[in-house]
């Protein structure tokens, strides 16, 4: 079985290669065990603390790690007031997160790999310095060593970066055993669940819920609504050039920049009074393709990048040449079964030890679907970044390595990654999911085998509350291309096709972008207001422009659209939009899309603010009433208990001042208790008030808003929704 060859293992508090039931033939060939173990210290130089996860040295105020996104630990709370932060206490000048920089990089047409130095053209856009910079290219990669490049070359561009704030919580087995189905007593909740059990193999009429669902108030996650969605075409083209600049566009725009900068407006309004405008919703003459975000997420080293890669390569999305070069430049650092996934994983860190990190994007298109790919890390310690994908995702694959013992590491309880992955994606909303089961070269493309995985995920992805026909299982290699966007050449795939394909499976087709394409269309709030959490922004200071990167959750907007930015409550106007390396002139809910904005200053858009409808303005609040799922954990919640609150891409410290009531997790309802401390596995109703605002909706309003994730200590104690804004800051 291939091994990573340069894993620092003692970098790392996995147990993944302590799981001494299985046979792992952990290859050191001089790396692992006969390594110096490197120190893991938090500060190893005067003014700069030291990186336990990828060694980085950052500047010493800084929270987070300026490379790979993992909290300082002990956390430091940022004193106010530095130069070098924003009025809101947000640095400006950090690090950039992968999603970022992949939404950098389309903006410049070209994914850096190297340190460049640009100049500004007359129509306002970016040249390479003896090259062509802007050329049209790949639409993936990666974006932090150009930045540092960047940075530092002061007489040119560069872009500021503030740091990636999603850095929350991996809710660990909360959802598998607090999701654990249960007999429940409302009907109509019941209503269209007939569904059979993967585990007794009987049909019963109706499909208990779990516990998350109950907490949320769902019969079963929606599968989306077909009408709507499918007329949501590829907003992408909207520009049929297609390939123009970030800038391109903007010369048409006569924008008064003064005029443009308004007074905060922060008070909530009913969405109900709204009225969406008819440019908000998707034509269907546009004849554009659904855009689909999909996580790839799964245990460290299951295959994820290279799986990526493999499908963005056979789609032509990276080039011959550039294969090549991926895999001459893996071979000379000894690591040649990397190839495909350095085509994700472009840091120097994640090269060097050979796991991902943060999440990466890439795009490619399927028959159906404009596809988002959201390339997330295995390893535990980069849960909070796998998060970040997985709260935008509206699907996943989540990727299995078939080989005996990797396989059942990754569902141990307490280190698996397969199954913190399933559990978290669940309690983010994500309803179908694909499972490749890969590395089926390594087990001789065994049936045996693969029946015995999809029996025994099977029964734990039921339990997680995703339904059998939401589930579709295919054997793939990512390694030797079977099944990935053709039917698999090896005969001892390819002549038992059918045998692989479950009567209850979604997907008939005979490979992974047929099952893409057996994806039910996600539903989309096109006729809500605008809500748009920013997960990155991207300043450049010599021009004084700001984009906002994320995901439209709700409503749309397109250029000349004033925006509402939360929490700072500054109007400013949407210059451009970007969409895989294309400048677009809408973007509606489900788009993933740089928005560059005008008439607003830089330091009033922050991650974790939201860009709302100005009349529509989303709570911006400290105190909040939450309906909680505590995890499998140790850690009990007590009153008073300090805990980090993660709400979209927002990071708040709080305080639990009192636990309201229990929920009986057999019927949901609340009970009369109100106990001073929550157990592993309880449902309850609490109140946290925050040291500081966040943005933020009741879960009944907006989904993408309300969900929550409580953490201590490293750890996340649980999950759970918005249920009642308290008190809302004007
Ligand atoms: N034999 C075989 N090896 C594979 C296959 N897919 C991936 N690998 C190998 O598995 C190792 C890990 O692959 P990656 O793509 O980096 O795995 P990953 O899941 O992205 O890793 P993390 O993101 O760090 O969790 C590499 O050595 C790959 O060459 C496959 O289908 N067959």
């Amino acid at each position: 079985m291939p091994r990573k060859v340069n894993y620092e293992v003692d970098d790392y508090d996995d147990g993944y290669y302590d799981y001494e039931d299985y046979d792992y033939q952990y290859d050191v060939e001089g790396h692992g065990q006969n390594e110096t173990p490197k120190k893991n210290q938090d500060t190893i130089k005067t003014g700069l603390w030291h990186c336990p996860i990828c060694t980085f040295d950052n500047d010493d105020d800084l929270a987070a790690c300026d490379i790979c996104g993992v909290l300082r630990n002990p956390l430091i709370k940022r004193s106010k007031n530095t130069d070098k932060e924003t009025v809101d206490g947000i640095r400006n000048d950090s690090g950039a997160s992968i999603m970022a920089k992949s939404l950098f990089a389309s903006m410049l047409h070209r994914a850096p790999k190297k340190a460049v130095v640009c100049r500004q053209r007359s129509d306002g856009s970016l040249l390479k310095e003896g090259s062509d910079f802007l050329m049209n290219g790949t639409s993936k990669g990666h974006f932090h060593d150009f930045y540092k490049a960047e940075s530092s070359t002061q007489n040119f561009y560069y872009f500021n970066i503030a740091p990636f704030k999603f850095d929350v919580p991996s809710p660990d087995d909360m959802v598998s055993n607090g999701l654990r189905s249960s007999k429940i007593t409302s009907k109509a909740n019941l209503k269209s669940l007939n569904v059979s059990s993967s585990v007794t193999g009987k049909n019963t009429s109706v499909r208990t819920l779990s516990s998350f669902e109950r907490m949320e108030g769902l019969p079963v996650p929606s599968t989306g609504n077909r009408d709507v969605a499918v007329r949501e075409k590829n907003f992408s083209s909207e520009n049929d050039g297609g390939t123009q600049g970030l800038t391109s566009n903007l010369k048409d725009m006569s924008l008064e920049v003064n005029s443009l900068s308004q007074e905060p407006t922060r008070k909530p309004v009913s969405s109900a009074k709204y009225k969406s405008e008819k440019w908000m919703l998707p034509d269907q003459k546009e004849g554009k393709m659904t855009q689909l975000s999909l996580a790839i997420v799964g245990h460290v080293d299951s295959g994820k990048s290279t799986l990526s890669g493999r499908l963005l390569h056979l789609l032509g999305r990276i080039s011959q040449k550039e294969m090549h070069k991926y895999e001459k430049e893996a071979k000379q650092q000894g690591k040649g079964s990397f190839a495909y996934a350095w085509a994700l994983d472009e840091s120097a860190e994640e090269r060097e030890r050979g796991i991902t990190m943060t999440v990466a994007v890439a795009y490619l298109d399927s028959k159906r679907y404009h596809v988002v790919l959201l390339d997330s890390p295995g390893h535990k310690d980069f849960v909070p970044n796998m998060i970040s994908g997985a709260t935008q995702a509206d699907a996943a694959i989540l990727v299995i390595d078939s080989s005996v013992g990797s396989f059942e590491a990754g569902l141990d309880k307490n280190k698996g990654q397969t199954r913190e992955h399933a559990q978290l994606i669940r309690s983010f909303g994500v309803d179908q999911i694909i499972v490749a089961v890969n590395k089926m070269d390594v087990v001789g493309y065994s049936k045996e085998r693969f029946d015995f995985i999809k029996q025994r995920l099977g029964a734990f992805l039921h339990s997680c509350g995703f339904k059998d026909s939401m589930v579709s299982w295919i054997p793939v290699s990512a390694m030797e291309n079977q099944n990935l966007v053709g039917a698999a050449s090896d005969v001892r795939l390819s002549s038992c096709r059918k045998a692989y394909i479950g009567s209850t499976d979604r997907y008939k087709g005979s490979h992974l972008l047929d099952a893409i394409d057996s994806i039910q269309p996600p539903s989309r709030d096109f006729s809500k207001p605008l809500r748009m959490p920013i997960c990155d922004v991207i300043k450049s200071q010599s021009s004084g422009q700001v984009s906002a990167c994320g995901k439209v959750e709700a409503g749309a907007l397109r250029t000349g659209f004033k925006v509402l930015v939360l929490p700072s409550g500054y109007v400013g106007t949407v210059r451009s939009l970007e969409h895989d390396s294309k400048a677009c002139n809408v973007a509606r809910a489900g788009d993933n899309v740089a928005v560059t904005l005008q008439g607003i200053d830089a330091t009033h858009v922050i991650p974790g603010g939201v860009l709302c409808h100005p009349d529509f303005p989303v709570a911006i609040a400290t105190n909040l009433e939450l309906k909680v799922l505590m995890l499998d954990v140790e850690t009990p919640i007590l009153i008073g208990s300090h805990l980090e609150f993660h709400v979209h891409h927002a990071k708040q410290a709080g305080r639990v001042v009192k636990i309201l009531s229990l929920i009986d997790s057999k019927t949901g309802k609340m009970t009369k208790k109100a106990p001073r401390c929550l157990m592993a596995k309880q449902s309850a109703v609490i109140r946290v008030v925050l040291d500081d605002a966040v943005c933020v909706e009741e879960f009944s309003s907006c989904k993408a808003l309300g969900r929550v994730s409580l953490r201590a200590s490293g750890r996340t104690l649980a999950v759970g929704i918005v249920d009642k804004i308290i008190n809302v800051q004007e």
